[in-house]
């Protein structure tokens, strides 16, 4: 079913969330609203602005932000002529208030993550966010590590939770083509007219956009990516090859073509430390179903001990770290250099 009767699906950029990983949480005000402005001209309906890790991210363990999430929302809110701005939070880490105040500083979308298997922790922030007047979205994130059918029913917690859609989220971008087809099309099933469902790809084994339009394909109608691949790991989906694509298959985005090309290149791409690369341990997550977000955090880890990060990574894998896991990146590289 198309996303309405103009769209087939909708987007969202979520450069200014998932990106803020590969920025280290430095993004400024300033930064916002470029990217924003850019973003927004080009028609993307939906742009999410966030600590990485969501709201109440700003720590040690995860990283202090340099400027305060709420400001860089006020910032985006105020930028934005048609996209709605939408925010993150993972329960536990943001707490209700945080979402309170996101919404008192205009943001209309609230994104609730959890593990694929916990969807019963973030019931009454759906609640709450719904409340508040908030439209739903439900994040099962690590999705490569659950069959169809299990994710399917954690999506069902979310929806009768008030999620308005459930997104299958490729967190270690180790999805492989029609494994992403086959979670969709059981989420799909499972919610019928309950709740939409959606797609959030990385870019760790190169797959994002055929990820994305098979997802598309199984019934997903809303698509997340980011402009320049702005994100953890080898980056998101990146939004523009995507809504290229897309318009060569006649999906219908909204977004302009030229106008979201431009975007990436000359708004994002300057507010980027490094390109996202898919490089040697970006790929190593991909294949060993790794956490994108761990990627700067090995790799502080790998320097610090004198270990390959690539190695932390893979040993990651085989312990099934999840989000919040970031603390055990410092017992594998203190043990391999102890071997
Ligand atoms: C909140 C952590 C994480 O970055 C969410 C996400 O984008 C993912 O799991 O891919
Ligand atoms: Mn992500």
């Amino acid at each position: 079913m198309p996303y309405s009767d103009d769209l087939d699906i909708r987007i969202t950029d979520s450069s200014l969330r998932d990106g803020s990983h590969a920025k280290r949480h430095r993004f400024t005000a300033d930064h916002v609203r470029t990217v924003v402005a850019a973003l927004d001209g080009a028609g993307v309906p939906v742009i999410e602005v966030t600590h990485g890790d969501g709201l109440g991210g700003s720590s040690f363990n995860y990283g202090f932000s340099h400027t305060p999430e709420q400001e860089l929302i006020k910032a985006a809110v105020e930028t934005a002529t048609q996209a709605k701005i939408a925010f993150l939070m993972l329960p536990g880490l943001g707490v209700q208030d945080d979402i309170r105040q996101a919404a008192d500083n205009g943001a209309r979308i609230c994104r609730i993550a959890t593990h694929c298997t916990e969807a019963d922790i973030a019931v009454q922030h759906f609640g709450l966010a719904r409340d508040l007047g908030l439209e739903t979205v439900g994040f099962l994130m690590m999705s490569h590590s659950r069959p169809p059918e299990e994710l399917a029913k954690q999506a069902r917690i979310m929806a009768d939770a008030g999620c308005q859609c459930v997104y299958v989220v490729d967190s270690a971008g180790a999805l492989v083509m029609e494994e992403t087809g086959d979670r969709i099309a059981a989420l799909v099933t499972e919610l019928g007219s309950d709740a939409q469902v959606g797609f959030h790809g990385h870019e760790n084994l190169g797959l994002g956009v055929a990820n994305s339009v098979l997802a598309v394909r199984a019934g997903a109608q809303q698509i997340d990516g980011s402009a320049r691949r702005f994100g953890a790991g080898a980056g998101n989906t990146p939004v523009e090859a995507f809504v290229a694509v897309a318009e060569r298959l006649g999906i219908r985005t909204g977004v302009d073509t030229a106008k979201i090309i431009d975007a990436a290149e000359d708004a994002v791409r300057p507010v980027m430390d490094d390109e996202c690369l898919l490089d040697r341990m970006s790929l190593t997550m991909g294949y060993a179903g790794v956490y994108s977000s761990f990627l700067k955090h090995a790799d502080r880890q790998a320097r610090r001990y004198g270990v390959s990060g690539a190695e932390i990574l893979v040993e990651a894998g085989r312990r099934n770290l999840v989000g919040g896991q970031e603390d055990q990146l410092i017992d594998i590289a203190v043990a391999l250099a102890e071997k």
